[in-house]
């Protein structure tokens, strides 16, 4: 086990990511944000708040709960959480946010949940961590925060202060 990503480093990243991000999407009026619950929200709520600083706007900022998308929903394992998405995201450009990369899985169930929502203009994806080589569907990100080389059986965690007691990514090979 070891710390690939320290509480120090964190922050550092979600700022550069925020203005890779408004480098990329300067029409604020039409980008969208949307965290994917459950373990994105933590991300997306650190980035959003950073992105607020650097457009000096309030951006449209929604959660996705893509439970009920799954492939695997058949082995119940996944509780649903809340979905809030109190904007329309007919024509916009959608970035999608989540805390790990892995199969790929997670973001293909996450763009069908998004459909039921409107069509957008384009999705684009957001990751704190990129899991090279570990794909199972043809999904890349479009801004990363860490790439992780690894084996496909390590597990990558991500922890927040708000519910690890602290902030850091952990490589368990
Ligand atoms: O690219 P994927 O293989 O979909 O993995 C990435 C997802 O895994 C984790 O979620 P969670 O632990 O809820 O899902 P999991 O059971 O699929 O690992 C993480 O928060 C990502 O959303
Ligand atoms: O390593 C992994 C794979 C999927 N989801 C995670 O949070 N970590």
């Amino acid at each position: 086990m070891k710390t690939i990503v320290t509480a120090e480093q964190i922050p550092l990243i979600i700022k550069r990511l925020a203005y890779c991000i408004a480098e990329n999407h300067p029409d604020l009026a039409n980008t969208v944000f949307i965290g994917l619950q459950p373990r994105g929200v933590y991300f997306s709520n650190r980035l959003v708040q950073e992105l607020n600083e650097v457009y000096n706007a309030n951006v449209k900022y929604g959660q996705l709960d893509i439970t009920m998308y799954r492939d695997d929903i058949h082995r119940g394992i996944h509780i649903p959480k809340t979905t809030k998405i109190d904007f329309s995201i007919e024509g916009k450009n959608v970035i999608l946010i989540d805390d790990v990369l892995y199969t790929g899985r997670t973001i293909r169930a996450a763009i069908d949940a998004l459909m039921d929502f409107g069509r957008p203009e384009k999705v684009g994806l957001c990751v704190l961590v990129d899991r090279l080589l570990t794909r199972e569907l043809p999904i890349q990100p479009n801004f990363v925060g860490k790439t992780v080389d690894s084996l496909y059986s390590d597990k990558v965690l991500v922890h927040w202060t708000e519910t690890e007691g602290k902030d850091e990514i952990i490589l368990i090979d």
